[in-house]
């Protein structure tokens, strides 16, 4: 039987008295690549928080990793979702990367892991540049490389896309794949950026009209269900046997 990394029962998160989203059960196996979808504003980011422990929520079971939902597991790794002005580091990522380094692993064995970490995000001739100094791009690859240090089993990815040139972001779904399929981590994306991704999540979980809700991707990534998550015609294409999401904004919207 295939291990259940997250497991819920009857979660709902709220800031302050406003709902953001509620579902009765939850249950992602190890190895899954999830995509977390939903309208801006919905609360993709605060359902991510949740995992971390970071975001207060109500529910009867959330278990991560076999252990209750808690604050501080070096099992699971988070790349935020990048915003203006990220970065006003003058230290260049190899340096910043060497102040992380936990008690508990030697020297040797984090310059081993920021080595590789840097290695697999294909960044080697920027991690000695001041990271103030870095593309939007180049930034959110070294931030993924951050995110790999602790070689975790659960990695949360919030929208990792943004920025990125088109041959970047499929590169990085090439990495994510690799991650993925070849090391065993369980991912789940948020993004807005569904065609380099809609081929490959094999879980979806959306975030509709306060409903958090767990499909098959072959299930969930339909036109329909799609048109209605976000109020607009979408239709999801077969072309040269892969799928696309084509918009059409000129149509009626789905109110
Ligand atoms: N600290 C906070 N205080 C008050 N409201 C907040 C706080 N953090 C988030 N929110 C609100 O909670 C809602 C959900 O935010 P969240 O960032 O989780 O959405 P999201 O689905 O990730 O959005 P997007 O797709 O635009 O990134 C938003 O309306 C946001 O304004």
């Amino acid at each position: 039987m295939t291990k259940l990394i997250i497991s819920a029962a009857d979660l709902s998160v709220s800031l302050g008295s406003r709902l953001l989203f509620e579902c009765d059960e939850l249950a992602i196996e190890e190895g899954a690549f999830v995509g977390l979808l939903g309208g801006n504003g919905v609360g993709k980011t605060t359902f991510l928080r949740t995992l971390l422990g970071l975001q207060k929520a109500q529910y009867t079971t959330l278990n991560i990793l076999d252990a209750p939902c808690k604050r501080g597991s070096s099992s699971i790794s988070y790349l935020p979702q990048l915003k203006a002005q990220s970065s006003r580091l003058a230290l260049c990522a190899q340096s910043l990367f060497q102040t992380w380094r936990p008690r508990s692993i030697s020297a040797k064995e984090w310059q081993r892991r920021i080595d590789n970490a840097i290695d697999q995000v294909n960044a080697q001739k920027i991690a000695s540049q001041p990271m103030d100094t870095l593309s939007g791009g180049e930034y959110q690859r070294l931030m993924l490389a951050q995110a790999l240090l602790n070689e975790p089993k659960l990695l949360l990815l919030d929208e990792p896309l943004v920025g990125l040139d088109p041959s970047r972001q499929y590169q990085l779904v090439e990495l994510i794949l690799h991650l993925q399929q070849h090391l065993g981590m369980t991912i789940i994306c948020s993004t807005h950026e569904l065609n380099p991704f809609i081929n490959h999540f094999t879980e979806v979980l959306l975030i509709h009209e306060q409903k958090l809700r767990q499909g098959k991707a072959t299930e969930l990534l339909t036109s329909q269900t799609l048109s209605e998550l976000y109020h607009c015609h979408l239709d999801v294409v077969v072309h040269h046997g892969r799928q696309h999401l084509i918009a059409h904004p000129d149509s009626d919207l789905y109110v």
